[in-house]
């Protein structure tokens, strides 16, 4: 039986305290909501399921019948928006007197009088949440006051003391003694967090029970669930029951039924991520235009989560789902391996054969021990210390504004090329915390929509040339970058246009000033030709590395192969940069092969070239519809069949990698490659000649505290490519130990944490072929 002072269902009150569980109170128990309560973490959530229903249906409708939200041509605010102000803009925040405002970018409130007592922290009673920070808006139900009325705001906070890519979820609680007055502050916070785009409503979310602890159905109820509540996102949860269901379930699925969700999430490991985006470019090479706009994101409650690593920068189930709710959305590069028997896998970490291969092919077997296996395994394979023979073919990638040395991250010029990138109110949170601005400075300040920075611009910008031409798009979000001086192989292409020469003047000389202290003395067999857009710099006929071996490297061949010279058919079609951009990115593009040439080969610059080059690669950026095709490559290779701009490599290796993204993990907080990025349409390459146990032992520090450069040790490459293919070559392996599985005649392939079953690859990658649902890590570990 109601009691005298419980309001109608529908009325304003009839929304809980969201922590408290009020499923089996009678009617005459009232929940207490505390303005203590305030500012505390949902973490330990404990509502049920049921419970957390009944309390949004009663949100929405007490919303929607909210006067004010029915009259949304009027929105309501006391700010200095021109919107009319609030009845009441003085409300209570943890019992002290505030006043609030709400702009089109903020909600905010300070206390009014002075607040005595020397242990009061007045900054701690104002705040300023921005509004695409906001997850929703809503009225609680009273307390033991009846006359205090409260609503709450959910947001988040950075203030994770160790890593501030970690995000934890925040209310704040607001009260008035003015029933109207809390309705109507819900309704005009809503009005404007509802306005906000590209939030998505309706997810499909994958659960692997299997993976990591076997605690992702915990995570899941325990720390998505109540994101995705507060942001009043309907889900249809799937637990899968067998390796592949995820894959499968949405490869087989209605059109009708996946275009009913703005997005697809996998909460488990790596292998669960990899599952769902295999089924949605099956979709999708099928031609199914549904599965190109779904996003995709990844909860981390797996063994590694490299995915969900590298794209937040925190291994925090709470921060990821987070960034779901709040519709942050990136595009994502995506390699893709085509093995000899047909298989295809993709990657947007990293493949390894030989080390990494060994590592996973071990740890499946110690697959119950959790995700301890990868230390135990690694160990063990550590003393093993393998080494195999391989034929690798790559074909290196063209010289774009990647080549600048910069770490990707939620501000990045390089991959805002790539079409999306955010712009939130993190750059008003920068301004707030000093510490955090990005190193291009006005680039945070930019708020220019993506599409608002022309590629050109943005590329002129990234390649720091001060070029005229160039500033008319860039506006604020120009970068600006002192760049590395000027070495060697500075042969710009002669382009007509004169900003982009100039541009390929700079970024020629990047390159070369890399370039000079590291020819492929140690493993070239022979050159391909300029693999680049407009590599008019290279059109000698005939370049011959020297064969000299690298230290304790013996056994390589030295091979050379004439240089075809058919420009025109340029491997432009597996990058995609944007295609009038091409002949800028391309004037840049022949010192990728610069990198290459022998100190004494003389590059020629060829304008023709560069602009036979540019038309063909804005031919195949135009045949492949901006880049977000899932092509196949071509099986059939070996060193002879490279064909145009492959470079082959014959030796015998510990470790051979293929690195799509920076590929961070818990166990390298920078990543492998920290210079890599999430969308620049390039793999890294990296090769571990045979080594001593203690010269691998020195690698495997580096790879986890510094990451991975070129020749960042003697025995280590990093090469920027577009293609790979690689055979085990006949003379099997060696091992430098015996411990655990000695007699494997081959490693195998690990491409993101599942093993391939064929060793005979090949590998491309697609630039921007996913998008997914991160803004990229918005504090560079180790760089801050
Ligand atoms: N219900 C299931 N039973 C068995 N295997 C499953 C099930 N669901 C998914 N799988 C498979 O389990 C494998 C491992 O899953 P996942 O990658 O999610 O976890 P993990 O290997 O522990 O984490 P990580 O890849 O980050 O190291 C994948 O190959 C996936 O396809």
């Amino acid at each position: 039986m109601k009691g005298p002072r419980h309001k109608r269902q529908g009325s304003d009150c009839d929304v809980q305290a969201p922590w408290i569980d009020t499923s089996n109170l009678t009617s005459t128990d009232q929940p207490i909501v505390s303005p203590i309560a305030a500012n505390c973490s949902f973490v330990s959530s404990t509502r049920t399921g049921k419970a957390s229903e009944q309390q949004r249906t009663a949100v929405s409708r007490e919303n929607s019948q909210s006067p004010t939200n029915s009259g949304l041509a009027q929105p309501l605010g006391g700010g200095d928006d021109g919107a009319p102000a609030l009845k009441d803009p003085f409300l209570s925040f943890r019992g002290t007197k505030v006043k609030v405002k709400l702009t089109p970018t903020h909600f905010s409130w300070k206390a009014v009088n002075p607040v005595g007592g020397c242990c009061v922290d007045r900054r701690s009673l104002a705040k300023a949440v921005a509004i695409d920070e906001i997850l929703s808006a809503a009225v609680l139900k009273p307390g033991c006051c009846p006359r205090e009325h409260t609503f709450v705001i959910y947001s988040f906070s950075r203030k994770a003391p160790r890593n501030p890519n970690t995000w934890r979820l925040e209310q704040y609680l607001l009260s008035t003694a003015n029933p109207e007055t809390a309705r109507e502050w819900v309704a005009a916070i809503s009005a404007r967090v509802d306005a906000i785009r590209d939030r998505p409503r309706n997810l499909l979310v994958f659960i692997n029970p299997y993976a990591g602890s076997r605690l992702a159905r915990l995570t899941w109820e325990r720390e998505v669930q109540p994101v995705f509540q507060r942001a009043k996102i309907t889900v249809n949860a799937v637990e899968t029951t067998k390796q592949d269901h995820a894959r499968d379930m949405l490869e087989l699925m209605k059109a009708d039924d996946l275009a009913s969700y703005q997005g697809v999430v996998a909460v488990g490991g790596d292998g669960l991520f990899q599952e769902v985006v295999s089924g949605l470019l099956a979709r999708r090479s099928r031609g199914d235009p549904t599965a190109t706009r779904i996003r995709v994101g990844h909860v981390p409650a797996g063994s590694t989560d490299a995915v969900a690593y590298t794209l937040h920068g925190s291994r925090c189930a709470t921060t990821a789902a987070l960034h779901i709710a709040l519709g942050d959305k990136l595009s994502l590069d995506c390699g893709r391996v085509d093995a000899a028997d047909g298989s295809c896998r993709h990657f947007v970490c990293q493949a390894g054969y030989g080390f990494m291969g060994d590592v996973m092919r071990f740890s499946e077997r110690l697959r119950f021990m959790g995700p301890g296996r990868y230390d135990i395994t690694g160990a063990l394979q550590f003393l093993r210390l393998a080494s195999y023979r391989v034929q690798v073919s790559y074909r290196e990638a063209p010289s774009t504004t990647a080549d600048v040395q910069q770490l990707c991250t939620a501000q990045c010029e390089v991959c805002r090329m790539a079409g999306i990138r955010i712009q939130t109110s993190y750059h008003q949170h920068q301004h707030q915390h000093p510490h955090r601005a990005s190193p291009n400075g006005a680039a945070g300040g930019g708020g220019g929509k993506v599409g608002g920075v022309s590629p050109r611009a943005s590329g002129a910008a990234a390649g720091s040339v001060p070029v005229s031409g160039a500033s008319s798009g860039s506006g604020a979000g120009l970068f600006r970058y002192s760049p590395p001086p000027v070495v060697g192989v500075g042969s710009a292409t002669a382009d007509s246009n004169p900003s982009s020469m100039q541009l390929g003047t700079q970024a020629g000389s990047g390159v070369g000033a890399g370039g000079a202290g590291m020819p492929l003395s140690g493993f070239a067999a022979y050159d391909g030709p300029a693999p680049g857009g407009g590599g008019g710099g290279n059109s000698g006929p005939l370049v011959r590395t020297s064969p000299s071996p690298l230290p304790g490297q013996s056994s390589l061949t030295a091979t050379a192969v004439e240089r075809p010279m058919g420009h025109g058919s340029s491997p432009a079609s597996l990058v995609d940069p944007p295609a009038p951009e091409a002949a800028a990115d391309g004037a840049g593009g022949g010192f990728a092969a610069g990198t290459l040439l022998d100190a004494t080969a003389k590059p020629v610059a060829v304008g023709a070239f560069a602009t036979a080059t540019a038309a063909a690669a804005s031919a195949a950026a135009a045949a492949c519809g901006g880049g977000c095709t899932d092509r196949p490559v071509p099986r059939s290779f070996g060193a002879k069949e490279g064909g145009v701009g492959w470079t082959s490599v014959e030796g015998e290796f510990v470790s051979i990698m293929c690195v799509v993204t920076p590929c961070r993990s818990d166990k390298s907080k920078r990543g492998i490659i920290p210079n890599g990025h999430l969308s620049d349409g390039r793999m890294y390459l990296v090769l571990v000649s045979r080594c001593s146990h203690l010269d691998f032992l020195r690698f495997l520090l580096r790879l986890s505290t510094r990451g991975l450069t070129d020749r960042c040790l003697p025995f280590v490459r990093v090469i920027p490519i577009t293609g790979l293919k690689l055979t085990p070559a006949p003379g099997g392996h060696r091992l430098g130990g015996c411990i655990f599985d000695a007699a494997a005649p081959e490693s195998v392939w690990n491409v993101d944490g599942e093993l391939l079953s064929n060793n005979e690859v090949a590998m491309s990658v697609t630039r921007g072929a996913l998008e997914v649902f991160a803004r990229g890590v918005e504090t560079a570990q180790g760089s801050a």
